[in-house]
């Protein structure tokens, strides 16, 4: 069997952009990733975090400050004229006066091998829109269009900055229906979204950023068991809540303590170790012990005080 190289290769990443006004903003800051050939990998991450910097210098444009991009074991530029990589962007926009077929076939004449125009409308969901004008479209119609687009030169490598934005929720659900399909044919998928949910139910890596580093990068599930941990809540009595609280927070993997209505709730690493010392202790009564959910991952991985924490790694 012939060594493939992987998907997207990416090492030591930097790329700063200077804001009007003369300050320096540092978007990409040491990012080092790889993604292999099959996987449907999210880029998660609050606004500014440099997901669409990333994307876009895995689609060749602009140039790193340092460090390097392989897209198929060579260069970005390289992978998208052979039509291995295509991508469904945030900005580029459509022409609003031709219909959805001539906007398909206009591109696809520029290209050397497009896919047949019925089998992409096929495949983007298209067919029944066909004949509609680009003007008439919807934004999640609209958004459809540019993944036929993205289609046309039957990429290995598919990459979708925030596509579903602006849908409604029955628009989004088709949309990763379609998605799946394109998933399961052995298509490598990468895509930036603001959705946990998205992540959660249709990728199979999640890559969290904060500040234009990674801050974390596993399984949703891996994200959800292994980072925020899990969550003890005990009830406490009133006169001891600030005794205990304190002597929580001394314990290892502790990361939260908040207090609602003689209720304390501790997010934590080691939630048995947690609930063994407020038993033996007896210091908290009728405990509960759950899963932190992606959300409250998300939040403690990308809030302030990650700045002085190491990457997590999974
Ligand atoms: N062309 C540019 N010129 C100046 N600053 C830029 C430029 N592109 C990005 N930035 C800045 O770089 C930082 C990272 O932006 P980027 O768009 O990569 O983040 P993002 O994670 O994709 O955010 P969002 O979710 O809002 O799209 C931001 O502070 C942004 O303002």
């Amino acid at each position: 069997m012939t060594n493939q190289p992987p998907a997207v290769e990416i090492r030591d990443l930097h790329k700063s952009f200077r804001q009007r006004g003369g300050t320096q903003v540092h978007a990409v800051q040491g990012v080092d990733l790889t993604i292999q050939r099959g996987e449907v990998v999210a880029l998660l991450g609050p606004n500014g975090a440099g997901k669409t910097t990333t994307l876009d210098l895995v689609l060749g444009f602009g140039q790193p400050d340092h460090g390097e991009v392989r897209v198929f074991g060579g260069s970005p530029r390289a992978a998208i004229e052979d039509g291995a990589v295509s991508a469904v962007l945030q900005t580029g926009g459509l022409l609003a006066d031709l219909t959805v077929r001539e906007t398909l076939k206009a591109v696809a004449s520029l290209m050397p091998r497009p896919l047949p125009l019925d089998e992409v409308l096929d495949r983007a969901g298209l067919t029944t829109i066909a004949r509609h004008m680009v003007s008439k479209c919807s934004g999640g119609q609209q958004q459809r269009l540019k993944f036929g687009l993205a289609l046309l030169a039957d990429p290995e490598l598919l990459i979708l900055d925030e596509p579903t934005a602006g849908m409604d929720v029955r628009a989004r659900r088709e949309f990763w229906d379609t998605m799946h399909a394109e998933a399961r044919q052995g298509r490598t998928i990468i895509f930036a979204t603001h959705y946990l949910e998205e992540a959660d139910t249709f990728a199979n890596r999640v890559i969290l950023m904060s500040r234009g580093k990674i801050v974390a990068d596993g399984s949703t599930a891996e994200i959800r068991a292994r980072t925020t941990g899990r969550t003890v809540v005990a009830e406490v009595a009133v006169q001891a809540v600030e005794r205990v609280r304190e002597a929580v927070l001394t314990l290892d993997g502790v990361h939260d303590v908040t207090v609602r209505g003689g209720r304390m709730t501790i997010t934590c690493r080691d939630s048995d170790a947690v609930a063994r010392y407020l038993l033996m202790h007896n210091l908290g009564n009728h405990l509960e012990i759950t899963s932190a959910n992606l959300e409250q991952a998300f939040v403690a991985l990308t809030s302030d005080s990650l700045d002085t924490k190491e990457e997590v790694s999974l």
